[in-house]
């Protein structure tokens, strides 16, 4: 059981002739015992930097990375005692799924020959990749692929698993059965484990905590519940969730209410100083179409109905921005439409409109 802290993180990366390029700024991050935290961004966000580094495969600019209270920061990669499991596999061809997984072992420990036999056996079984261990690389499937390099992250039992983008190239049957036993294998062996992922489902639902990083900060950090109910700002809101939540920007009044336009007002879940110019975040799921006359009054512009909730395109009469609201399997809406619109006040995220940070 390991607890792994960043402090202070950086990383600038200086190539000649370019600017440099500040990748990774000034992170601070405990995890906790046998805690897996998704680390979740756009692409170029630094999220595979901080991973690297954390790895020991990549010098730092700046900051401390300690296991166990251990700085760990001037340590090479082999010393570390971290398991790594990246995007690309980097499994031997030549080498069968057994070789390359007691390549790993061999690598970091003078083991006798009969133990790495058995930790193969034992790591092959929990992994799901009996069937394939003489098989060669080349022959094996993405999935299969992802497996062998899980399986040779976690035979040399780190005190670290770092994963990067462990499931990007299954389809979507196997990533969802991946998805799975990852998550009952981190727990069953009880990892401390770092998941860097651009794909907000896998980190949602996989994670004990999320990071949600850009532009080399951490915007906001918190259980997937906090990340997608309180989201810190304007970007987490927006990168988090799908079909993505609506954002519409208006001006706070005297009681409690955001103007939208002249004739369109929605009330705020708390008061705002007036005149403050503010972005409204409803979640598609917290709008509902009404059955009589309170809401607002709207024109469907499209409707897709999917197997367990519809998606409306809705334009909100006086409004530019169209909204999106999840409906009711069982609702039939066709294009020009008239219906009402409720959205939960409670429900609704308020951000500034300069800063973009939450107001509640
Ligand atoms: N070796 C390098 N030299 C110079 N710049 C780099 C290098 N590696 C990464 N960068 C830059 O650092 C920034 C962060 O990259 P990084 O790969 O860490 O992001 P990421 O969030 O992991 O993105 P992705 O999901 O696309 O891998 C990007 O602007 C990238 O172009």
């Amino acid at each position: 059981m390991t607890r792994l802290e960043l402090r202070e993180l950086r990383k600038t990366y200086r190539t000649r002739g370019r600017p440099p390029v500040e990748a990774v700024r000034g992170i601070d991050l405990t995890l906790r015992s046998g805690e897996l935290l998704g680390l979740l961004g756009p692409s170029g966000c630094g999220k595979s930097t901080t991973l690297r580094m954390i790895a020991g495969l990549e010098a730092v600019t700046g900051g401390d990375i300690l296991v166990d209270g251990a700085s760990v920061v001037r340590a090479p990669a082999q010393d570390r005692n971290m398991g790594v499991a990246f995007e690309n596999y980097a499994l031997y061809p030549p080498l069968t799924v057994a070789e390359n997984l007691a390549f790993g072992l061999r690598a970091r420990r003078r083991s006798a020959r009969g133990d790495v036999s058995r930790k193969v056996a034992e790591i092959a079984e929990r992994v799901g990749l009996r069937e394939i261990l003489d098989a060669h690389p080349s022959t094996l499937s993405s999935g299969q692929k992802q497996r062998v390099s899980l399986a040779r992250a976690l035979i040399r039992e780190p005190d670290v698993l770092l994963l990067d983008e462990p499931l990007s190239h299954l389809d979507a049957a196997q990533r969802d059965t991946t998805r799975r036993e990852l998550k009952r294998i981190q727990r069953d062996l009880g990892h401390t484990t770092i998941l860097v992922t651009h794909d907000q489902e896998e980190a949602l639902s996989l994670a004990d905590r999320i990071a949600v990083m850009k532009d080399g900060v951490i915007q906001q950090l918190g259980t997937p519940y906090e990340i997608y109910d309180s989201p810190a700002n304007v970007f987490v809101a927006d990168f988090v969730g799908e079909p993505a939540i609506n954002l519409l920007p208006g001006t706070a009044t005297a009681d409690a209410h955001a103007r939208l336009s002249d004739s369109v007002r929605l009330a705020l879940p708390t008061p705002v100083a007036e005149g403050r110019e503010l972005v409204l975040g409803i979640r598609p799921e917290d709008l509902r179409l009404a059955g009589d006359d309170s809401g607002l009054p709207a024109r469907v512009v499209a409707h897709e109905p999917l197997l367990e909730s519809g998606i409306a395109t809705l334009a909100l009469d006086g409004v530019d921005r169209h909204l999106v609201a999840l409906t009711d399997p069982d609702v039939r809406l066709a294009h020009d439409d008239r219906v009402r619109v409720v959205a939960d006040r409670d429900l609704t995220q308020v951000f500034d409109a300069e800063t973009g940070d939450s107001l509640r």
